[in-house]
């Protein structure tokens, strides 16, 4: 069946945002269709190649940001912290995966949430759940929670001004982020973690120093280079209006390429093989993820990879898997060894955060550092066994000193200090950079 730019329309659609105002819904598209594109073409190429390479195993994917981005939260300090992470993070696992590392934030767009359920109800009272700041507000009453087409446009704006503080911050501004003393390291001083741990973590960071301080003293070109940082942007697309509207062909290309971001991704609710999501996403050019819970069948995965990049494209897949600690050995085995049977190509991405959720009794939702942990480490395991490889990892993660998951140096007791997130539980600074430390050190244990 032939693909068009509003084919998704067809197809039964999970999800869909309920807008009351279907003429004001057209005159944002229309709008947005004349905006420019948020990325280029190359540079979606560009990520394309590094994906490619990464499924060679010669390069490692780092992803990660909010679970929801907010419009209030389109600040430089919050932006540059989570920038900050991110870029820490990355050269801790260059140390460890002694290859480069392709950083992708979930950010500049990341406005939009699946919820479990339609419908939030307080007090008797029954208002459609939050959807995100691109659908729809926070706060609890029927104006703020109603669906706002014009929520389109101030996303797309926040996104625009976002990616202009990112791409200036990476052409330069970085510089002494690459400099492991200027980093926190405060993790290191708490009482439960062991001696051994500690004293690997000081010295992986001075060896990380030492490296950068030698690419320094090796002449100004090698400077220029290590000032200039690539960064590439992803959110899960999920509002098909917005997307689609951003989507065009462009001069001396084949096809068309959706230009809101670099690595749009099908959420583990949306990607039903015959859905809206799946059939807009087939018609791109741009690499795409796909989220793979507990749940998954693996033929119906190979279906749906098929769908997706019925040519095998080098590059073109990014199978985020979502098991949960407690299921990843048993779902995540069968899966992969399907898919390699099967000769298709992808890059497997462990996400830890999105089968470890829990409720507090007090309701707030969390996750645990351990559980984090333990799901990427069963995920290397698994994928070793299975004679393929586990390529990057996907966390939920702000740069600031959030409370929101346990472990890492915080208790449930401490949740409500700084929870701040209007989505899931996100790993705070500290959390973050010990989670790449000790990814980094799971790394180095199995090179050995
Ligand atoms: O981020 C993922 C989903 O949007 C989120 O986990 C859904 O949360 P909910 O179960 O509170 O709706
Ligand atoms: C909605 C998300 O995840 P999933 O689709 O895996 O539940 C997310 O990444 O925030
Ligand atoms: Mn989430």
């Amino acid at each position: 069946m032939s693909w068009h730019i509003d084919s998704w329309k067809d197809r039964p659609h999970a999800q869909e945002i309920a807008y009351d105002d279907a003429d004001s819904v057209q005159s944002v598209v229309s709008k947005l269709r004349q905006l420019p594109p948020l990325v280029t073409s190359w540079e979606v190429e560009r990520l394309k190649q590094h994906i490619a390479e990464a499924q060679e195993g010669k390069r490692f994917l780092l992803q990660g940001g909010d679970c929801a981005e907010t419009l209030a939260d389109c600040q430089p300090g919050i932006i540059t912290n989570k920038l900050k992470i991110l870029l820490q993070m990355s050269l801790v696992l260059v140390h460890a995966a002694k290859k480069p590392v392709v950083r992708v934030g979930r950010l500049a767009g990341q406005y939009a949430k699946p919820r479990s359920k339609a419908t939030e109800e307080r007090d008797g009272l029954s208002l459609p759940s939050y959807f995100g700041d691109l659908v729809n507000r926070p706060e609890f009453t029927a104006e703020a929670r109603r669906a706002d087409p014009r929520a389109m446009l101030d996303a797309y704006g926040h996104s625009a001004l976002t990616l202009n503080f990112v791409r200036s911050l990476s052409a330069g501004g970085f510089a002494d982020l690459h400099h492991p003393e200027y980093w926190d390291l405060a993790f290191l001083s708490r009482a439960d973690l062991p001696l051994a741990l500690r004293e690997e973590y000081i010295q992986t960071s001075h060896r990380l120093s030492e490296a950068l301080r030698f690419m320094e003293a090796l002449g100004e070109t090698t400077v220029d280079e290590l000032t200039r940082v690539e960064f590439f942007t992803s959110h899960e697309g999920l509002n098909l209006h917005y997307e689609s509207a951003q989507t065009r062909r462009v001069p001396r290309r084949e096809g068309h390429y959706l230009l809101t971001t670099h690595l749009p991704w099908i959420g583990e609710r949306t990607r039903e093989i015959d859905g809206a999501h799946v059939e807009f996403f087939r018609g791109i050019q741009n690499v795409v993820g796909v989220k793979l819970g507990p749940k998954v069948d693996p033929k119906d995965a190979i279906r749906l990879f098929s769908r997706l990049n019925p040519e095998n494209e080098a590059g073109k897949l990014v199978a985020i898997t979502r098991m949960g600690a407690a299921h990843v050995q048993q779902s995540l085995a069968p899966l992969v060894d399907a898919v390699r049977n099967a000769g298709i190509r992808v890059l497997w991405v462990c996400d830890p955060m999105h089968g470890n959720t829990k409720s507090t009794n007090s309701g707030l939702k969390t996750r645990s550092f351990d559980d984090i942990l333990f799901e990427i480490e069963q995920s290397f395991a698994v994928h070793h066994d299975s004679g393929t490889f586990l390529g990057g990892v996907h966390f939920e993660l702000t740069g600031d000193d959030v409370t929101e998951c346990i472990g890492g140096g915080l208790t449930e007791e401490d949740l409500d200090k700084n929870y701040a997130s209007v989505c899931d539980p996100r790993l705070n600074y500290r959390q973050a950079l010990e989670m790449a430390f000790r990814v980094g050190q799971w790394m180095g244990k199995r090179r050995k």
